[in-house]
Order: structure tokens, then C-alpha cells, then sequence
């Protein structure tokens, strides 16, 4: 079987974004035995701190914010990063081609019931001069890389340069990144859909009629039974979606008016997104490509609804519809 470095020396990509690859996918070797050592390590629990979400921080969240932010720093290739656990964007030195956006360790409630946890990242190109905030505000497009590193019971790195996606998974003897598929692909219909259905009551109208029709099954409109997963980890729900099909969404809701979204653009939605389409999915806010946002900020939220082609676009169409003149669900 090829090894990561093999496999990203065949791929037309410069050799400063296979060492930035390499440097993460080596990182994420080292979280990932953390994380499998657990209360061993003593790296389980909450801090007493905040980060700039207002999200208590686990301890596991800090602890691999610092192993990205050192290795990264280390490598040379990145001029700034940003993560879920900064509060502002960390400069990291004058030279470097890229920019890099992380979400550490995604999954965090599920870190103390020894459940799905991951890495995911998006890399951007550096632009000419100093950097600032402003210069991470690239749509997904923009991405030269994007991927996630899932700590399951195998730790698999799943990547995107721009040519389809390969799925890695950990050789623990060797510690090698092994390539397992070459060539990701999302089938383009599914019978299984991901949502968190507590927030039912808060979502908006075309939502709750999509959702409300996938339960109908074979009695309902789209006269076909559906099945539902939640892992409560993105990772885990994209890896699924990416493995056999689905779709998966973290819509708008109203529980608080003051955060209508719960994912990140930056570190969650957009490397997700680039990975769904690249892999032949769909990744689509309701009313417009994620990849196409022009982000605002580097910790902004958005809906997120991604996964099979064809159900993706079903789910479009119910954002399509006029609902003003209905009832009040
Ligand atoms: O708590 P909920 O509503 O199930 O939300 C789960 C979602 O929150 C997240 O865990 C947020 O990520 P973090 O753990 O990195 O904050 C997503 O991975 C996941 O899809
Ligand atoms: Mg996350
Ligand atoms: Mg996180």
C-alpha cells in the first residue's frame, strides 16, 4: 500500500504543501495517541476557560491547539493560522505560502464518553505582504487543501489537494498514514439522513417539511423509508456520509435568535464542503454553495446541509419553496 508521502508525490502539488501535509498528518499521529491513552494520559475533563464561542474548552481542546500551533509554527510553510480555540488569528512567522484554519479536536461533548472525536483543516494560500484577519477571508474555493483526521476505532486522514479525495488509515505499528481509497465517492442517493431532531421545534419552515416528509417513509411523498444517524461529531458524520452516502445538516434554528448556526465556516463547513464535493456530493447552506460564501469574519457560523448529490438537491428544493403564506409550523 502507498504511504501518504508516496501517494502526495504523484499528486501536481508543490513541495511546500506536501510538507505542510505531512507535518499535519504527523501531528494528528501524536493526538491521536493521546486521545487513545485517555484518562491515562490525564487528558480528559474541561478547563475553567472559555473560548471566544463562549464554549467551556476541554482539556483535549487546548492540548492539541498547542501541538497544531507548535508543529505548524515549526514547519515553516505557514505564515498565520486560525482556530476554533484562538481567539484572533496567530501569526506565525514572515514567510510561508499558506494559511491554515483548524478545528482541533471536533466532537469535543463526546471526549468523555470515549466516542468519535477528530482534526479537521483547511489550507489557504498566503497573500503577498503582512497578514491580518482580513486575509483569511477567502471563500472555500480558494482552499489548495482541506481534510480531517478522525480518531475511531482506526485513525483515518481523509485528504483533498483538488484531485478527488483519498481516505489514509493509521498503521499503529509503523505509524504511517496508508492509503486505503484512492478515489472517494459519494453515491448520489441515499435512505439515511443525520440531523439533531431536539432542535425540531426551532427550524425553519422548509426544514421542518423535509425532515417531516423523509419520517413520513413509504406513506409519505418521497414514498421510501429513511434511517437516521447523529454521532454528535462532524467528523464522524461526514466520514459516514463520505463512506457510503446521506446527508447530513446542522440547519438554521431559532433556540437562540443571537446564533441562528451552529458550525464554523472557516475550520468546519468549508474543508467539509471542499472534501463532499471533490468526493461528487453536494454541499449547500439552503440558498447558496458553501464553497462560494465570502466569509466575514474568521469564527463566522453557517447552515450547513451536505451529502449524496441527489439528496441534497431534494432538500434545495423545499428551500425553494414560498412558505409565507402556511400556517405557522
Ligand atoms: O451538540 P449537537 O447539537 O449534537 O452538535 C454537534 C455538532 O457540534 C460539533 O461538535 C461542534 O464542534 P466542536 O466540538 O469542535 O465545537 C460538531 O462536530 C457536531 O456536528
Ligand atoms: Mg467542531
Ligand atoms: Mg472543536
Amino acid at each position: 500500500m502507498q504511504t501518504l508521502a508516496q501517494t502526495l508525490a504523484n499528486q501536481a502539488i508543490p513541495a511546500s504543501l506536501a510538507q505542510l501535509l505531512q507535518t499535519l498528518a504527523s501531528t494528528s499521529v501524536a493526538i491521536s495517541n493521546a486521545v487513545r491513552r485517555g484518562a491515562l494520559a490525564g487528558v480528559l475533563g474541561s478547563t475553567d476557560h472559555e473560548n471566544v464561542q463562549g464554549e467551556t474548552q476541554k482539556k483535549l481542546d487546548v492540548i492539541t491547539n498547542e501541538m497544531l500551533k507548535d508543529a505548524l509554527r515549526a514547519d515553516g510553510t505557514v505564515r498565520a493560522l486560525a482556530s476554533e480555540e484562538e481567539d484572533f488569528p496567530v501569526v506565525l512567522g514572515e514567510h510561508g505560502d499558506y494559511l491554515v484554519c483548524f478545528d482541533p479536536l471536533d466532537g469535543s461533548s463526546n471526549i468523555d464518553i470515549n466516542s468519535l472525536v477528530g482534526t479537521i483543516f483547511s489550507v489557504l494560500p498566503a497573500p503577498q505582504g503582512d497578514v491580518s484577519e482580513q486575509s483569511f477571508l477567502q471563500s472555500g474555493r480558494h482552499q489548495v487543501a482541506a481534510g480531517y483526521v478522525l480518531y475511531g476505532p482506526a485513525t483515518m486522514l481523509a485528504l483533498t489537494t483538488g484531485q478527488g479525495v483519498q481516505l489514509y488509515t493509521l498503521d499503529p505499528q509503523s505509524g504511517e498514514y496508508l492509503l486505503t481509497n484512492p478515489a472517494v465517492s459519494i453515491p448520489k442517493d441515499t435512505a439515511e439522513f443525520a440531523i439533531n431532531m431536539s432542535n425540531q421545534q426551532f427550524w425553519e419552515a422548509p426544514m421542518q417539511t423535509y425532515i417531516g416528509d423523509l419520517l413520513l417513509g413509504k406513506i409519505g411523498p418521497r414514498e421510501k423509508s429513511f434511517n437516521m444517524r447523529w454521532i454528535a461529531a462532524m467528523v464522524g458524520d461526514v466520514h459516514r456520509v463520505l463512506s457510503r452516502g446521506g446527508i447530513f445538516t446542522y440547519p438554521t434554528d431559532n433556540k437562540n435568535p443571537q446564533k441562528p448556526y451552529k458550525l464554523r465556516l472557516m475550520y468546519e463547513a468549508n474543508p467539509m464542503s471542499l472534501l463532499v464535493e471533490q468526493a461528487g456530493g453536494k454541499s449547500s447552506t439552503g440558498y447558496q454553495d458553501i464553497l462560494d460564501i465570502q466569509p466575514a469574519a474568521i469564527h463566522q457560523r453557517v447552515a450547513v446541509i451536505l451529502g449524496s448529490a441527489n439528496e441534497v438537491a431534494t432538500c434545495l428544493e423545499y428551500h425553494a419553496v414560498d412558505y409565507s403564506d402556511e400556517p405557522e409550523l
